[in-house]
């Protein structure tokens, strides 16, 4: 009950109120996605009183770097963290997909939100919507920009022709350089998510959804992730479990679980489709505190491509689930039957050639240190 659930008491006011601090990044997708949680919240508890702070991460602070050299997935989360750990915020609003699978004993994810819709989409340029609306009509040579290699390499596999370039920032940023013209004009067309985009009010933008059989989505692309302190798992279940979206959180768990058999510690070609048929909600609650769903039927399809794009690997199961466990020991299967399908191959050439290119980067930062420090004849 509402009494279990104290947050930080505020005496100050006439009144008593308890008050619960949600953090997250700065850019405008997170604030939206902020308030997402907020909205609901404020709805189930309006004794409560919630707060938002929005702060920088490594990830909106770096923009010139590759981002394989910045660190891998945590980019977006550090930081954050912090706050986190500090006790300046009790929760912290994450997109799910860009929440690392593994997490610090110290924290945990506490509630999966309902998934917006989950594919990548297509956006034109402004100038080019009345020209081009699919990808497979697009002339040879057109600039795609997005900085995912799981695109990059799916959209290599599909189409010889494109050329990709790296676009950097959050997404008002990358739509602004999108629809540039004359010297800054340097790209056709960005691969977003979808989710982004409705959440931002521009779906009005995608022009082609990219869903199978040709292209797979990012692990939990288009579900929202509330991440807390694991010592107050219990003073917050109340607030967690209002937020849940039960059907989504066991997609996303069994996503989760193939990646984390996927991937050895980087950011990997890796992508999903998931369906989760035929669920009734029950009246049960399990042990685990969650409520016991029937009939539900769990597919999952996993997608691995080379980085080239020249081999793909796609496989999938299905099989009924009746918890979070089942859910995620389906996915982890999928991982496995993925790797011994050839998918451990694609990720070992994808490993080396990381620490080549993580290797080569740093002797060229040594070099220019060097350079700085008896200086460069030509400045
Ligand atoms: N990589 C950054 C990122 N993290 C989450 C989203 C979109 C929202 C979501 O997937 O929930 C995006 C933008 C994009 O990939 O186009």
């Amino acid at each position: 009950m509402a009494s279990e659930a104290s947050g930080n008491t505020t005496g100050t006011s006439d009144s008593k109120s308890t008050t619960f601090v949600l953090g997250s990044r700065k850019s405008e997708l997170a604030k939206i996605q902020t308030n997402i949680v907020v909205d609901h919240l404020k709805k189930k508890f309006p004794p409560y009183n919630f707060e938002t702070k929005f702060n920088e991460t490594e990830g909106d602070k770096n923009q010139s770097q590759a981002l394989f050299l910045l660190g891998g997935k945590a980019l977006w989360t550090r930081g954050l963290e912090e706050l986190l750990a500090s006790g300046e915020v009790d929760m912290l609003v994450h997109s799910l997909k860009d929440v690392p699978t593994k997490l610090d004993d110290q924290f945990m994810i506490g509630a999966i939100l309902e998934r917006e819709d989950s594919v990548d989409s297509l956006v034109m340029k402004e100038s080019l919507l009345n020209t081009y609306t699919t990808l497979d009509k697009l002339p040879k040579g057109s600039r795609i920009g997005t900085s995912s290699v799981r695109r990059v390499a799916q959209l290599k596999h599909r189409f010889k022709d494109l050329v990709f370039k790296d676009v950097r920032g959050n997404l008002n940023t990358r739509l602004r350089k999108l629809d540039a013209t004359g010297l800054d004009d340097a790209y056709d067309a960005l691969i977003l998510a979808k989710a982004g985009l409705v959440r931002l009010g521009w779906s009005n933008r995608a022009t082609e959804d990219l869903g199978p059989p040709h292209f797979y989505h990012a692990v939990s692309q288009g579900a929202l992730a509330v991440e807390i302190r694991s010592k107050d798992a219990s003073r917050l279940s109340e607030l967690c479990e209002a937020l849940t979206h039960q059907k989504t959180q066991w997609m996303c768990l069994a996503e989760r679980a193939m990646l984390e058999e996927l991937e050895g510690g980087c950011s990997v070609p890796v992508g999903v489709h998931t369906e989760l048929t035929d669920v009734k909600e029950g009246e049960e609650i399990l042990k685990s505190g969650e409520r016991k769903l029937t009939g539900a039927e769990l597919k999952i399809t996993g997608c691995v491509t080379s980085l080239d794009g020249t081999t793909q690997i796609v496989k999938w199961l299905k099989e009924p689930v009746d918890s979070a466990e089942a859910a995620r020991g389906l996915g982890q299967k999928l991982g496995v039957d993925l790797k011994s399908s050839g998918a451990d191959k694609i990720l070992q050439e994808i490993q080396a050639d990381r620490e080549k290119r993580a290797g080569e980067a740093r002797s060229e930062e040594e070099k220019a240190k060097i350079e700085a420090a008896i200086g460069t004849p030509s400045s």
